[in-house]
């Protein structure tokens, strides 16, 4: 068995990778299903990039392709600014939807023998299994048989099998679904240690507060397409500018002026978005020849809204 990697441990250590995912015109049909349909993005270097969508959107049936386990009807991948090879997807980390432990092996002996499949000595796959293992809390449970645990440490050891040794890129889906929140931390920590050392980090999640706390990019999934994608603030940039009013008086006037949409109003308060560019300088004056204004704020939009708005 070849050896990759040295004997370092943790994700930090070591030289830094520093390749890029790219998918370009990525295709999958399934019969008259287009699940995914040309789909192009970067994961860049040392980018946590989060992928999000509602269900069946397309984000499984990517990452499949971009992991050689489904053939793409059409585009292809690249690594390195060359077409993948299953080589290559091998120093990769992946952690799949189908999460795949055998229920009666002990924990650490199942994560030695991935790691030795993975490519790691007998030696630096035990070192990096057990410094995982403690990371994540899970150092008691090394010996006990995966059925023995709960389903949020078994997704645990599904997150040591992906990250462990020194994989030059994470492609990780649902990797945070069943987490507690000292595992989302611990999590959080590993990926980032990836990512500093020039890993490319993929991973999909619903839960969109983790992902815009987490991410630098994002890239959002609808129907099979690419519907937005960048930084959060890209896509903030992009979003319907959002304001609170808050008056003295009831609010319920604020319905009627044109180039505005009242998202939200609740006696004096409401929430509102500018839909015609100037429309807010209007209903300003109009607030104001009403009675007192105590607030008129714009609202920064959260990664939920921004996702409502581009996959409606
Ligand atoms: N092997 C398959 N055979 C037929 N259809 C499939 C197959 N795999 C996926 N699909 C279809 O492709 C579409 C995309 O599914 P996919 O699992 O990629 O979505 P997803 O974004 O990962 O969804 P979720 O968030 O629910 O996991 C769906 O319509 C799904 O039913």
């Amino acid at each position: 068995m070849s050896t990759i990697g040295d004997q370092t441990t943790g994700p930090g250590a070591g030289p830094r990778a520093t390749a890029d995912i790219e998918l370009r015109h990525l295709s999958r049909t399934f019969g008259d299903i287009r699940a995914v349909d040309d789909v192009s993005f970067t994961v860049s270097a040392g980018t946590l990039t989060g992928f999000v969508g509602g269900n069946g959107a397309g984000k499984t049936t990517t990452m499949r392709m971009v992991m050689g386990v489904l053939s793409p009807t059409g585009g292809e991948v690249l690594w390195d600014g060359r077409p993948i090879t299953q080589l290559d997807r091998r120093t990769f980390g992946y952690m799949p939807e189908e999460r795949g432990l055998y229920p009666k092996q002990a924990v650490l002996d199942q994560l030695v023998y991935l790691g030795r499949l993975r490519g790691l000595g007998a030696t630096a796959a035990r070192a990096s299994v057990t410094s995982h293992l403690e990371r994540l809390g899970l150092a008691d449970r090394a010996k006990d048989h995966v059925e023995k645990l709960s389903l949020g440490n078994q997704q645990r050891v599904q997150i040591v099998a992906a990250l462990m040794g020194r994989p030059r890129a994470l492609v990780l889906d649902e990797p945070f679904s069943g987490l507690d929140p000292a595992a989302v931390d611990s999590m959080a920590d590993l990926l980032r240690e990836h990512t500093s050392r020039g890993v490319p980090v993929l991973f999909s999640s619903h839960q969109l507060d983790l992902v815009e706390r987490l991410c630098e990019r994002l890239v959002v999934l609808a129907r099979g397409h690419v519907v937005a994608s960048g930084t959060p603030e890209d896509l903030r940039s992009h979003s319907v500018a959002r304001h609170r009013l808050v008056l003295s008086g009831d609010a319920g006037w604020v319905r009627d002026v044109a180039g505005i949409h009242a998202v939200d109003v609740d006696g004096p308060t409401a929430l509102l978005e500018v839909v015609e560019h100037g429309a807010e300088r209007r209903l300003l004056e109009e607030a104001l020849r009403r009675g007192e204004v105590h607030e008129f704020s714009p609202q920064r939009p959260s990664l939920a809204q921004i996702y409502r708005e581009v996959t409606a």
